[in-house]
């Protein structure tokens, strides 16, 4: 990723470019993804629909606590015209009413804002709880070919902090907005109501103060979309750094690091110093709105209680009211604040989540046939696949392949030849592109198709395929949790002694045992650390565990050391048996374990046959084994 540049001189902070420079026309090198119209909102009300009822009892608290706290200035205006007098004439029970009515208050106050903060968070805990978990889920259901396009460190930034923006929102930000709302009806209709000359200049001055507000709420909009995504870019970039680590210290990208970081957190200071400038900008404007409303009022009352046209008691509470009017304004601030960034949050979430798997579950899914005992596996076809990634030109000009059950074919080739996606394919990863071959009766093109015992894979339900066919990935990747709970994830109802049987016939058992607590062994501590050969190994047990009829295995290309490397063919050779096998060879070692080769270049075969036969002869795979056995000599 390249670094974030300053906006150019001459330009306000606000025409600054919201994306990162990243932008080559396609939408995932935004960090919004497009939103249909509507889905930001829709997303809201599903998130808040289940707790209607919650919602109401908790905006239900704020009404009856607001109308108690601002009953004070009220008791006030008592105090100073009734209770003050009568209290001078030897009638204390006014004041003591006025003394206890205010005591009441502030306790039922407290009592009830107690209340209404608990159902609130609870509300927005459970929404939060909601939406993470909607999150993780849709991230997780989404294809391959979207995570390969949209970083993992784009996923961890919607689910903190754009979570973390909604959850300001909601802990503090709409009950300032209810509170603010409240506020100012209550407090005009009882300025009104006690004198209402002075509640309209009060209502009045309202009318600046909304123009007032909808000007921020512009600015503040732009700001804070491109504060959102100067946040989402420093977590991207750490995560990629992090995730990255080896590479950034074998080849000392720190130094380089350092400086994209820094420019990359230079620009979200930069964006949060315009978002403080805009909000410096607004409260200013409204304090002086607001100083204007009260200097009036307090100068045109006072003269009023000078000619005795107004109580004092009257003008104390207009006065008193005036400032808890105005007060909330600057929280109406906070709250446009937390509104912008939840709503630039929600957008981004909203996006996400309205992706769709480019590799949908079928309608009406097929259940394959029965396995045939005498022959284990199951046919694979590939008839007349064409497949382009979504960037980049075709890799797989119209394919045609059969597998019959049982075969283990090793593919073979330059790198960037197809091999990795022809297993794809295969795993369901991605399905074909849309076909150029005719369709045969009708006319029009026909998307070609993989086929598994005749069953187009697209007609597959999740399990099925997964029941069908499994990819034991390069990687060999370890999830956290122990040696024997990585294995079982070839199939989580499996007993320990079929792990441990699996893992005994794979040649597993040995170093798994030698482990400081064997099988118990937590892989991602310490002690727990395996080598690329042992995790091949643990991979493999998974996968026999799984006892898939088509195991695809794209062979790790780093080398392991002689004994390794026959330990892996040995476990290779176990776990192929019994079915339809397809093997990315990296190592020609490989090959001897196949029954067929296939060469590919520029995603066609331009060699198939027994290994035997193919050394023999004269074409590409004999001098590429030719060049390997040089090799080893
Ligand atoms: N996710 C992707 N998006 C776009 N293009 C891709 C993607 N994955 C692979 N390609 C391109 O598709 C072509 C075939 O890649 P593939 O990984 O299938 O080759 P391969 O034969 O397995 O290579 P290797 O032996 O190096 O792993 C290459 O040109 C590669 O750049």
């Amino acid at each position: 990723m390249t670094a974030a540049t300053s906006a150019p001189a001459g330009k306000k902070p606000d025409d600054r470019p919201e994306d990162l420079p990243l932008a080559t026309g396609d939408p995932f090198d935004r960090d919004v993804l497009p939103t249909p119209p509507g889905a930001t909102g829709a997303l809201l009300r599903s998130l808040l629909a289940p707790m209607k009822a919650r919602v109401t009892v908790t905006t239900l608290l704020l009404l009856l606590q607001q109308a108690v706290v601002q009953a004070g200035p009220l008791l006030v205006a008592y105090a100073i015209d009734r209770a003050v007098p009568a209290f001078r004439a030897q009638d204390h029970g006014p004041l003591i009413a006025v003394g206890a009515g205010y005591l009441a208050c502030a306790l039922a106050a407290g009592g009830l804002q107690f209340a209404f903060v608990g159902a609130a968070a609870r509300v927005s805990q459970d929404v939060l709880l909601d939406l993470r978990g909607r999150i993780f889920r849709h991230a997780q259901a989404l294809s391959v070919d979207f995570h390969e396009r949209y970083t993992s460190g784009r996923i961890i930034s919607r689910s903190t902090a754009d979570v973390e923006s909604l959850r300001e929102l909601l802990d503090e930000g709409l009950q300032e907005l209810v509170t603010v709302i409240l506020s100012f009806v209550y407090i005009s209709a009882m300025l009104l109501w006690l004198d209402l000359g002075l509640g309209g200049v009060a209502v009045a001055s309202l009318v600046p103060l909304y123009a007032l507000v909808r000007w921020y709420q512009r600015r503040a909009g732009r700001v804070y979309r491109a504060r959102s995504t100067a946040i989402a870019a420093v977590i991207v970039k750490f995560v990629e750094t992090m995730n990255g680590i080896r590479p950034v210290r074998a080849f000392r990208r720190e130094a380089a690091n350092d400086a994209d970081f820094g420019e990359l957190n230079r620009r979200h200071e930069r964006t949060n110093g315009d978002a403080l400038l805009e909000m410096a900008r607004y409260v200013t404007g409204s304090r002086l709105v607001a100083n204007t409303a009260v200097a009036a009022i307090v100068l045109w009352g006072a003269s009023r209680v000078a000619d005795g046209t107004l109580a004092l008691g009257v003008l104390a509470a207009a006065v008193l009211y005036l400032r808890r009017l105005y007060d909330p304004i600057d929280r109406l601030g906070m709250f446009l604040n937390s509104y912008q960034s939840a709503a630039a949050s929600l957008e981004k979430i909203a996006g996400l989540l309205a992706q769709t798997p480019s590799v949908p579950e079928p309608a009406a899914p097929r259940q394959l046939p029965p396995l045939e005992s005498e022959h284990p596996g199951r046919e694979v076809v590939f008839d007349g696949v064409r497949f382009a990634y979504r960037t980049g030109g075709e890799v797989l000009p119209t394919f045609d392949l059969t597998i019959p059950a049982g075969q283990t074919v090793a593919v073979v080739g330059s790198t960037g030849a197809g091999k990795s996606t022809l297993a794809k394919l295969l795993a369901r990863f991605y399905d074909p592109s849309p076909g150029s071959r005719p369709r045969s009766g009708k006319g029009g093109p026909c998307p070609g198709r993989v086929l598994l015992d005749g069953v187009d894979l697209r007609d597959l339900a999740v399990p099925e395929l997964r029941r069908g066919v499994v990819m034991v990935t390069q990687e060999a990747f370890l999830f956290s949790g122990t040696v024997a709970d990585n294995i079982a994830i070839g199939r989580p109802d499996a007993t320990r002694e079929e792990i441990e049987q699996a893992a005994k016939e794979i040649g597993a058992h040995d170093f798994i045992s030698a482990l400081p607590d064997g099988y118990d062994t937590d892989v991602r501590k310490r002690g727990g650390r395996i080598s690329a050969g042992q995790r091949q190994l643990v991979s493999f047990a998974r996968a026999l565990l799984a006892d898939p009829a088509v195991l695809i295995l794209d062979e790790a290309t780093s080398s392991l050391d002689i004994p390794g490397e026959r330990a892996v063919q040995r476990a290779m050779t176990t776990v192929l048996k019994g079915r339809t096998a397809v093997v990315i060879a990296h190592r020609l070692s490989t090959v001897e374990v196949a029954d067929r080769v296939l060469v590919m270049e520029h995603g066609r075969i331009v060699e198939d046959g027994e290994p035997a036969e193919l050394i023999e002869g004269t074409g590409r795979f004999a001098d590429l084994h030719r060049a390997w056995r040089d090799s080893l000599a």
